[in-house]
């Protein structure tokens, strides 16, 4: 099953790592890892949700507050800030996103159901791009709590829309993220220009204040019209142009990309990855970039256990101890609302 936007989607019929079937007919669910892998599943039966539709509440029980490992510690990960800046000074990058994945064992088999994870993270962080694909037999399970859209499409229509900056408060943005946030559009202006018709690469909002639950960030729109070469085979020629994100990536894109495999020791897997919905019939959908996402993984030999992903854009002039606390910030409130440790409380967002 899947949910997005207020849908639930049901009767599993076709399931292919080819995006050609995006532009072909029905309704599909998309999870593309970040290492490139995609996984696309079509289903018969998509439809509003409905109170009858809501998981059962004792479907999930998250780890224990204390579980969780990071694939780079604090040490690792300001080691890692420190040698993106030598890259940057040796002229090899202008901006890399350096993450880490967190894992835990899951205490209960029984209650491990990523979309009675959906409904608790709907209620304690609720994310504009919010959405649940559970299919298990193809190794997908994944509760996402996303509030960055990486690639809209309305017919010919297309847009992405690139977060970079991050603060408690927008007292704490500066001219640092902004600068983030600058160089992330110049690469997304670029890589959708590579599909969209001439001339039609524009930036609506640049560096838009949004407030998310615990956090908010400088959001940015690029928006463009499909050349019309493009459009029988859409999804599969903006996937090629723009993936992976180049918000989770850095720029250049394939310096960056460099640098990430030299540094981090994890795969992303579906976080910085593509996850949403394509509506093939209606030449429509939309995929959030996989962060703020919660993943199961069963393979052996470990029992099941669960992931999740942090990481920031580090630029020239970062910190690596604020970089670190950074991540920090964007893990501790979902990792407490999967635990079950964070009340909601009536003024806060
Ligand atoms: C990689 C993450 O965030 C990315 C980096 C951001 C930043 O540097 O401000 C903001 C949103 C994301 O594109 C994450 O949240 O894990």
């Amino acid at each position: 099953m899947a949910r997005f936007g207020g849908l639930i989607a049901t009767d599993l019929r076709d399931v292919t790592s080819d995006p050609a079937a995006l532009d072909s007919t029905g309704w599909w669910a998309v999870a593309a890892d970040f290492e490139g892998a995609v996984v696309c599943a079509r289903f018969g039966d998509v439809r509003p949700a409905t109170a009858a539709d809501e998981p059962a509440p004792d479907g999930w029980r998250g780890p224990a507050h204390g579980a969780w490992t990071s694939s780079l510690d604090r040490d690792s990960y300001t080691g890692g800030v420190r040698r993106i800046r030598e890259h940057i000074a040796a002229g090899d990058v202008y901006q890399v996103n350096l993450c880490r994945v967190l894992t835990a064992p899951l205490p209960d088999p029984d209650r491990a159901d990523v979309d009675a994870l959906s409904a608790v993270l709907a209620r304690g962080n609720p994310a504009p791009y919010a959405g649940t694909i559970r299919l298990p037999g193809h190794g997908v399970e994944i509760a996402s709590a996303s509030p960055e859209l990486y690639l809209r499409r309305d017919g010919r229509t297309v847009a992405s829309g690139p977060i970079k900056g991050t603060g408690r408060t927008a007292a704490d943005l500066s001219e640092k993220d902004r600068a983030e946030n600058v160089m992330i559009v110049d690469l997304v202006r670029n890589d959708l220009g590579r599909v969209c018709a001439t001339g039609t690469v524009t930036v609506p909002a640049l560096c838009a204040v949004e407030p998310h639950p615990g956090l908010v960030h400088l959001v940015s729109t690029v928006r463009g019209e499909l050349a019309e070469r493009n459009e029988k085979t859409a999804w599969a020629d903006l996937l090629d142009a723009t993936f992976p994100p180049g918000s989770v990536t850095g720029a250049p894109k394939s310096s960056a990309l460099r640098i990430i495999d030299e540094l981090e020791t994890a795969p992303r897997g579906p976080y910085c990855g593509g996850i949403g919905w394509v509506d093939a019939d209606r030449r429509t959908g939309e995929l959030a970039v996989g962060i703020r996402t919660f993943w199961i993984d069963r393979t052996p030999p470990t029992g099941p256990v669960l992931r999740f992903g942090a990481g920031a854009g580090i630029i020239w002039d970062s910190d690596p101890d604020r970089e670190w606390a950074e991540t920090e910030l964007k893990a501790s409130r979902l990792l407490a609302v999967a635990s079950g440790l964070h009340e909601v409380s009536g003024g806060e967002r």
